[in-house]
C-alpha cells in the first residue's frame, strides 16, 4: 500500500518579502510565491503523483499554494479540508513588525531565540512547542488515519507548523528542530511504514 503524505510549505508571501512577522496574519502570496507554488505541483506530477484528499490551514497563502498545487496535479476540485490547527506559529506581539526593527529593539540574541528556540514564545504568541501541541493531535486524529488507509493525501501550511510536524514524524529533538529550515513552494513526499514511521523521503528540489 502506497501511504503517501506530502508537506509543503506556502510560496513566498507579501509578508516573507517585506520581512515581516506574519504569524495568524493573513497575507497573499507575492508573484514569486505563485510561481513556487505553481512549480511545486509541476514536480509532483513529474513524479506521477496525485491525491484523493488535501488538508490546509485556514490561512489564505496556504490555501492559495494548494489550490495552484492541485491545478498543476490536474485535480482542481480536490476535496480540502481547512482546518486552523494547522496555521503558522501565533507570533503574538510581533505579528506585522519588521524582523530587523524588532532584532535593532530587542536584539540579535532575543530575536532569534523568539523565532527559533523550542519552547520560549514571543510576547503573547506560541512558542514551537505551544504550536506543537495543536498540530500534533490534529495531525494523530485527522491526517494520519486517512494515510494508513491508503488515502494519498497532501498538506499544504506553514514554515513553523510544519517544522512542529516534522519534529514529531521524524522523532527530531527540541535542539535539532530549531536548526531545520523549510524553503517556500518545496514539497517533502514522505512514504509511510505500517508501523506509521517513516519510510521513504524525498525533498522535491532543484
Ligand atoms: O513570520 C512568520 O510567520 C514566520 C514564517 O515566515 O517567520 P519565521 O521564519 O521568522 O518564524
Amino acid at each position: 500500500m502506497d501511504r503517501l503524505l506530502v508537506l509543503v510549505r506556502h510560496g513566498q508571501s507579501d509578508w516573507n518579502l517585506k520581512n515581516l512577522f506574519t504569524g495568524w496574519r493573513d497575507p497573499d502570496l507575492t508573484p514569486k510565491g505563485i510561481e513556487e507554488a505553481r512549480t511545486a505541483g509541476r514536480r509532483l506530477k513529474a513524479l506521477g503523483l496525485s491525491f484523493d484528499i488535501a488538508f490546509t490551514s485556514a490561512l489564505t497563502r496556504a490555501q492559495h499554494t494548494l489550490s495552484l498545487i492541485l491545478d498543476e496535479v490536474g485535480q482542481p476540485g480536490l476535496e480540502t479540508i481547512r482546518d486552523q490547527a494547522l496555521n503558522e506559529r501565533d507570533y503574538g506581539d510581533l505579528s506585522g513588525l519588521n524582523k530587523d526593527d524588532a532584532r535593532a529593539r530587542w536584539g540579535e540574541e532575543q530575536v532569534h531565540v523568539w523565532r527559533r528556540s523550542y519552547d520560549v514564545p514571543p510576547p503573547g504568541g506560541e512558542s514551537l512547542k505551544d504550536t506543537g501541541a495543536r498540530v500534533w493531535p490534529y495531525y494523530i486524529h485527522d491526517i494520519l488515519p486517512r494515510v494508513m488507509r491508503g488515502e494519498r493525501v497532501v498538506v499544504a501550511a506553514h514554515g513553523n507548523s510544519l517544522r512542529a510536524l516534522i519534529m514529531a514524524m521524524e522523532g527530531l529533538s527540541g535542539d535539532e528542530i530549531v536548526k531545520r529550515e523549510l524553503d517556500t513552494g518545496v514539497p517533502i513526499v514522505y512514504r509511510l511504514a505500517a508501523d506509521t514511521t517513516i519510510a521513504e523521503k524525498n525533498v522535491l528540489k532543484d
